[in-house]
């Protein structure tokens, strides 16, 4: 069984979580690198297949208060886990299904979007290892595969971010990104904590990217559960190793 606090002190228990009550509590759980292991590139990661049944049944659990918040795009996020009919958050928050509707940010499909994104291709096109992933509401230039080219990474989308207003450059797990300003977990999470439902509720955040940390910081001031997976510093009071680690806590809560 994985370790819970309970009776033992925080510093005996490596990797413990709080007991949690579930009639209180809303889950927001981040997808690359805590419900699935990360990969060199946005579209080789592995699904574990009994995810989608596993995220419905908890969410089930919950009453609907279980929420998977993502940097991908939404359609992108929603193929990955087929069968799952919950509450997603994609784009960092410029995207959400809610109750089986869909809403995005203005932004969406916008021309200045597409032009970012082939001005980010046509930087890949002569960039070896460089990969574009684009978004309904940014791009991001990866170079997890050329991780020598960062500086060159950086200084291209830099130049990007200060040429176009409206967006805002944040960087990611050897990722650059342009997102809509504004636009973050933290303020999505905040939105659906105010909801009918979730509010008075006690949120719990796993996440793994520096990405995630102000939401992260935002759910431990609020009295909630901030876990962070992997390696790293964070803000975050608990920390867990892995995604596997997460499929197995979130298993064990349909146990209780
Ligand atoms: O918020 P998340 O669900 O964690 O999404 C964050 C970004 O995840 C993806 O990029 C990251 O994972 C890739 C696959 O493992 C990896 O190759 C890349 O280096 C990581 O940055 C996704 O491609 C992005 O769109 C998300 O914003």
């Amino acid at each position: 069984m994985i370790g819970f606090v309970d009776d033992r002190t925080e510093s005996e228990c490596e990797h413990c979580l709080p007991i949690l009550n579930l009639a209180t509590t809303s889950f927001f759980l981040d997808f690359d690198g805590v419900l699935c292991d990360l990969a060199d590139t946005p579209d080789s990661i592995e699904v574990d297949p009994k995810l989608p049944a596993l995220l419905t049944k908890l969410s089930d659990r919950v009453e609907g208060r279980l929420v998977v918040v993502s940097g991908r795009g939404i359609d992108d996020l929603a193929a990955r886990l087929p069968g799952f009919r919950g509450t997603l958050i994609a784009g960092h928050g410029a995207e959400e299904r809610i109750a089986g509707r869909m809403h995005r940010h203005k932004i969406a499909g916008a021309e200045m979007v597409e032009r970012l994104g082939d001005m980010v291709e046509a930087f890949c096109a002569t960039h070896a290892g460089m990969l574009c992933e684009r978004k309904p509401t940014g791009v991001v230039l990866h170079f997890r595969k050329a991780e020598r080219e960062a500086g060159r990474a950086y200084d291209f989308m830099r130049a990007l971010d200060n040429s176009h207003e409206g967006f805002s450059l944040h960087h990611a797990k050897m990722a650059y990104e342009l997102r809509p300003t504004g636009v973050s977990k933290e303020a999505a999470i905040r939105r659906v904590m105010d909801r009918e439902g979730f509010y008075g509720t006690k949120p719990v955040f796993f996440g793994d990217d520096a990405t995630d940390e102000p939401a992260l910081s935002w759910v431990g001031a609020r009295g909630g559960i901030a876990v962070k997976v992997g390696e790293g510093d964070t803000v975050a009071r608990y920390r867990v190793p892995d995604p596997a680690f997460v499929r197995s806590f979130l298993s064990e809560q349909l146990g209780r």
